[in-house]
């Protein structure tokens, strides 16, 4: 039965816009193609590869901290283009793993936040997911810049892999974050 869930994404040109995507390396079987759908996405709507920098943390408790550094970095790093402080230090420091590409010379216009939380035998699914949610609200409200919440929260693998897409049958929920991402960031500028 097919459902009546689902986004209902709207077409916005991309060409202009700097994304970030932040995602935890736990579950890189569902990460992959989650990160994967949502970069398609991206130049699909003509967002420049130069445009988009990936960065990875250790698992989804980490993604509220590695955005909020992401922000922090792109901000030095748009000062110092405009003569302010080095962002080196600031970067070296983050969360960013050694294989990160540099930030681009501007802040970001949308970051997309990707991690995959299965449950299991004890409370800790709860907790991890209820504190990143709220984490990640904080870190887009109080920047200003749009977070977009890829984050599953899935009871079983099965459900974990049918939402990337990986299961032949589901649909890669990376691409509609990616969307999402175009979205908000074109119209942050507006
Ligand atoms: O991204 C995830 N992190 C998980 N745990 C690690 C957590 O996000 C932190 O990285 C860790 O607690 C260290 O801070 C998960 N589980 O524990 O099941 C999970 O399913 N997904």
């Amino acid at each position: 039965m097919s459902s009546l869930k689902g986004p209902t994404p709207q077409q916005h040109a991309g060409a202009g816009l700097r994304i970030g995507i932040v995602h935890a390396r736990w579950n890189a079987t569902v990460i992959e193609p989650l990160v994967a759908g949502a970069k398609a996405k991206l130049l699909a709507c003509g967002v420049k590869e130069s445009n988009i920098v990936v960065q990875s943390c250790p698992g989804s408790w980490e993604l509220p901290i590695a955005a909020q550094r992401l922000y922090a970095a792109s901000q030095v790093q748009s000062s110092s283009a405009a003569g302010g402080s080095s962002a080196g230090d600031l970067l070296a420091s983050s969360t960013a793993d050694l294989s990160a590409t540099t930030p681009p010379p501007a802040a970001f216009d949308a970051i997309i936040a990707v991690g995959v939380l299965i449950k299991g035998e004890t409370m800790h699914f709860e907790y991890i997911a209820d504190a990143v949610s709220q984490g990640l609200m904080r870190v887009q409200l109080d920047t200003g810049v749009p977070v977009i919440f890829g984050v599953l929260t899935v009871l079983t693998d099965e459900q974990a892999l049918s939402r990337a897409g990986v299961d032949g049958k589901g649909h890669n929920h990376g691409e509609d974050w990616g969307l999402a991402a175009v979205e908000m960031g074109v119209k942050r500028n507006e």
